[in-house]
Order: C-alpha cells, then sequence, then structure tokens
C-alpha cells in the first residue's frame, strides 16, 4: 500500500474528516398496499469515526444507494438523523463530496477546468483555485494533465480527474459510489492503492459503496454489510473474510 508516500504541500491546511452519526435514519420510497413495507432504508444506526474508512457492502437493492443518497442530502430522512461534525446534514452540504461510478465530467472543458468548476461554483480567488487544482491532480497522479481535453483520457484517468474534482473541494467525508467498477482490474487494484494513499495523507472521513466484497475487505477499515435496507454485520475489515461476507449476505 503507499500510506508512505509523501503528504502534499498544503496539508497543513486542508480540514481533516469529521466524525458522521446516523441515528434510527429511515426512508421510504413511496407508499405499499401489501402487507410488507416499502422499499427503502433503515431505521439505520451507525457512527463513523473521524478519519475512518468505512466500506458499505450488500447484494443489489440492499439499500446502497439510498444510503449513500441521504448522505449526500440529495434526500432527506423520513425519521432520525444524519450528523456530520456537530452539524446535521439536511441538504447538498459543501462539507462532503461524492465520486460515483461513472466520471460525469464535462467535454468541453480541459482536466484543470473539470477540476476547478466546483471551486468556480464556491467562488474561490483564481490563485486559491489553481494551488487546489494543482495538488489534486498531482494527488492523483495527473500532474502536467491539466490542459488536456477529457476525450484524450483513459477511463481510469478521467475517474482520477472525478477524484481530484472531488479532493479539490477539500470535502470533510469523501463519498464514493463503486468509483472503481467500470474499469479493467489491473486499473482498478492500481486506483484503489492510490485513494489509500490520498486517505492516509488527507485523514479524511471515507463511505466506500462496492459490490466488490475483495475491494471492500482491502480498502475499509471497517466494513458494513447491508441487507434488506438495515445492518446485516458491522465489523473491523481484519476480523471478517470473503467467506463471512458472503455468507452473511446469502
Ligand atoms: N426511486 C425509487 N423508487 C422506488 N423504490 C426504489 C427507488 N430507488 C430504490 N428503490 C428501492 O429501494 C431499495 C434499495 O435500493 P437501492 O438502490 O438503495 O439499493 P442498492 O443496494 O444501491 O442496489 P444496487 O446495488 O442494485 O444499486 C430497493 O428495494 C429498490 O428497489
Amino acid at each position: 500500500m503507499s500510506g508512505g508516500r509523501s503528504a502534499p504541500a498544503t496539508t497543513a491546511t486542508t480540514p481533516q474528516g469529521l466524525p458522521l452519526l446516523l441515528d434510527g435514519v429511515t426512508y421510504r420510497y413511496g407508499r405499499t398496499r401489501s402487507a410488507t413495507a416499502p422499499a427503502g432504508l433503515g431505521p439505520l444506526s451507525l457512527e463513523v469515526r473521524a478519519g475512518e474508512f468505512l466500506c458499505v457492502v450488500g447484494p443489489s437493492g440492499s439499500g446502497k444507494s439510498t444510503l449513500l443518497s441521504l448522505l449526500a442530502g440529495f434526500l432527506r430522512p423520513q425519521a432520525g438523523v444524519i450528523r456530520l461534525g456537530d452539524t446535521p446534514v439536511t441538504g447538498p452540504d459543501p462539507r462532503l463530496t461524492l465520486v460515483q461510478q461513472e466520471a460525469a465530467l464535462f467535454s468541453w472543458r480541459t482536466v484543470a477546468g473539470n477540476v476547478s468548476f466546483g471551486l468556480e461554483q464556491r467562488r474561490l480567488p483564481r490563485a486559491e483555485r489553481d494551488g487546489r487544482v494543482g495538488d489534486a491532480l498531482r494527488l492523483v497522479g495527473l500532474e502536467g494533465y491539466g490542459g488536456r481535453r477529457v476525450h484524450e483520457l483513459s477511463g481510469g484517468q478521467r475517474q482520477r480527474v472525478s477524484l481530484a474534482r472531488a479532493l479539490a473541494l477539500q470535502p470533510r467525508l469523501l463519498l464514493l459510489d463503486e468509483p472503481f467498477s467500470a474499469l479493467d482490474d489491473r486499473t482498478r487494484t492500481v486506483l484503489a492503492d492510490e485513494l489509500l494513499g490520498i486517505w492516509w495523507s488527507r485523514k479524511v472521513t471515507v463511505v466506500f459503496v462496492t459490490h466488490n466484497l475483495e475491494e471492500a475487505l482491502a480498502l475499509g477499515q471497517r466494513v458494513v454489510a447491508l441487507r434488506g435496507g438495515e445492518v446485516a454485520l458491522d465489523a473491523p475489515a481484519r476480523e471478517l473474510d470473503v467467506a463471512r461476507l458472503r455468507e452473511t449476505l446469502e
């Protein structure tokens, strides 16, 4: 793993991860006339420590995307509360960012222009924007790619840009939704290793959702397995193996 890599120049001023708390969080999609509860999530209670790397696994329909949408503030819980640090998350929140499976980049912008986009929205001064863009591209191994067009990049490089765009915003909570699932195995392993290095140097709190049990065990300090919208297992990764996770999720 690359945890020992040297820290970027801005680490001293980069805000570190915040603790995340979910207390009785419930979300149901619509209503049902049948005897079964409508699909959704919860009630779910979970504490993630500041700077912890949590992986969330679960079969299709177990509530992983719903959980991320709630954490990202795209959905509001119908019951319960989500807290990041001392403050509830009640909608889109500048303290967190979400990296998705497919890097949704602007094809008409350069790599640097894509990374800078969110910083422009936040009206950061040009010099600070440029500094953050440079740092973020360096962190993801794309130094020197700032002037390239997105269509010139491989799938793995595009996903690096997506990660750089999130990191430039200096999130206190980084949410990742199957970020490497569209990549080939080798690229996936390289990027996963780099993500660990970034997490290590930035001390950001991470919630990483994946279908891939091996990936969850390799990356996470802790793994939460969801089944039917509830926590079926919550344990340190070092105490788990793939067979145990499979058994839980069956
Ligand atoms: N927009 C929606 N309207 C109604 N039901 C939904 C909606 N989105 C998700 N669901 C249901 O909520 C439950 C949880 O879905 P969710 O998408 O969170 O699962 P998931 O674990 O992310 O699945 P996948 O791995 O397939 O993406 C499922 O039963 C799903 O059918």
